[in-house]
């Protein structure tokens, strides 16, 4: 039955024969939602999303993905799912209009495909052949084509490695419009200033297993941390850690009567934390060896 999860995973497991990729995960992602998976390489993130979107079985665990479990999915829960996986396959002939116009036509409510073109920051390149595009064009298109479907749910493995920094914001763009459309994403990065941006939750996940899920501001208790209030003086480099920045801010300034030399406030970045998480996942292992 389908309710407020657009994908919803109890307890997923995938080996492989030398590997366990993916160790027991749970997962859920709400409806409308921008969900971030985030992890080192060779978490599981690609197996897991590659799950999700029927194209691996997973051996144990419960699945359901727009209600359906997806190794046994039809085409009309195909035409409800938009895909941009990690790498791209074919070197087409076609052009670039002729190719989303083309795919435009595998779905029921496709988009308009000039407008996903020109959405993608393609237009200049409408006539060009696929084959001739450089990397990161050739990764637009493939944007262009996991949306051109109109989907309820958009898996995107790692959609802007490759894009230049304007291309990038382009793209944020584009998912903060479909996000207001009500479209599902569930995105891979390794860009943490990505997943802070576009993401309504992140999951951080390292060697299959899910560290934590949480929304970017509170992973890792990221919102109660201390923060560092540093400032040039006299005698050199400041830093003072406090729960209270406004207030140290407001001494120092009484203090300097306006203008307090370099000062900074610094909260432990997404970065950070994420680091941190990670450190602490791949510690753990050896630790439970050491106790034993
Ligand atoms: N077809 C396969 N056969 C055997 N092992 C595999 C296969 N696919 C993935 N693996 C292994 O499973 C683990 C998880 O891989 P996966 O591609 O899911 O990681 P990832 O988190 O997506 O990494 P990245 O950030 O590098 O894309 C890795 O150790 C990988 O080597």
């Amino acid at each position: 039955m389908e309710n407020d999860n657009a994908v919803r995973v109890r307890g997923l497991v995938k080996r492989y024969p030398d590997k366990v990729a993916v160790d027991g995960v749970d997962l859920d992602i709400h409806r409308g939602e921008v969900f971030a998976l985030l992890g080192p390489n060779g978490a599981g993130k690609t197996t897991t999303v590659e799950i999700l979107e029927g194209y691996r079985h997973a051996d144990e665990g419960e699945i359901s993905v727009l209600g359906s479990d997806p190794a046994h999915a039809d085409r009309v829960w195909r035409s409800r799912i938009g895909i941009v996986a990690q790498t791209t396959r074919d070197e087409a002939v076609l052009s670039v209009a002729e190719m989303v116009t083309h795919f435009a036509g595998f779905y029921p409510n496709p988009r308009d495909p000039e407008q996903v073109i020109a959405s993608v920051g393609l237009q200049d390149k409408r006539k060009a052949r696929v084959r001739s595009l450089s990397g990161g064009q050739r990764r637009r298109l493939d944007v262009a084509l996991g949306v051109i479907g109109n989907p309820e749910l958009l898996f995107l493995d790692e959609p802007t490695t490759g894009f230049d920094p304007e291309a990038r914001r382009q793209f944020w763009t584009l998912i903060e419009e479909l996000r207001t459309e009500g479209t599902t994403v569930l995105l891979t990065t390794h860009y943490l200033d990505e997943a802070e941006h576009l993401a309504d939750r992140v999951g951080v996940i390292a060697d299959g297993r899910m560290i934590e899920v949480a929304t970017p501001e509170t992973l890792g208790g990221r919102g109660a941390r201390t923060a560092r209030v540093s400032w040039l003086a006299a005698d050199g480099q400041h830093e003072v850690r406090t729960d209270q920045p406004t207030a140290e801010v407001a001494r120092l300034m009484a203090e300097y009567g306006g203008e307090v030399p370099e000062l900074e406030v610094r909260r432990p970045s997404l970065e950070d934390i994420y680091l941190e998480l990670i450190g602490s996942a791949a510690a753990a292992p050896e630790l439970e060896g050491a106790l034993k």
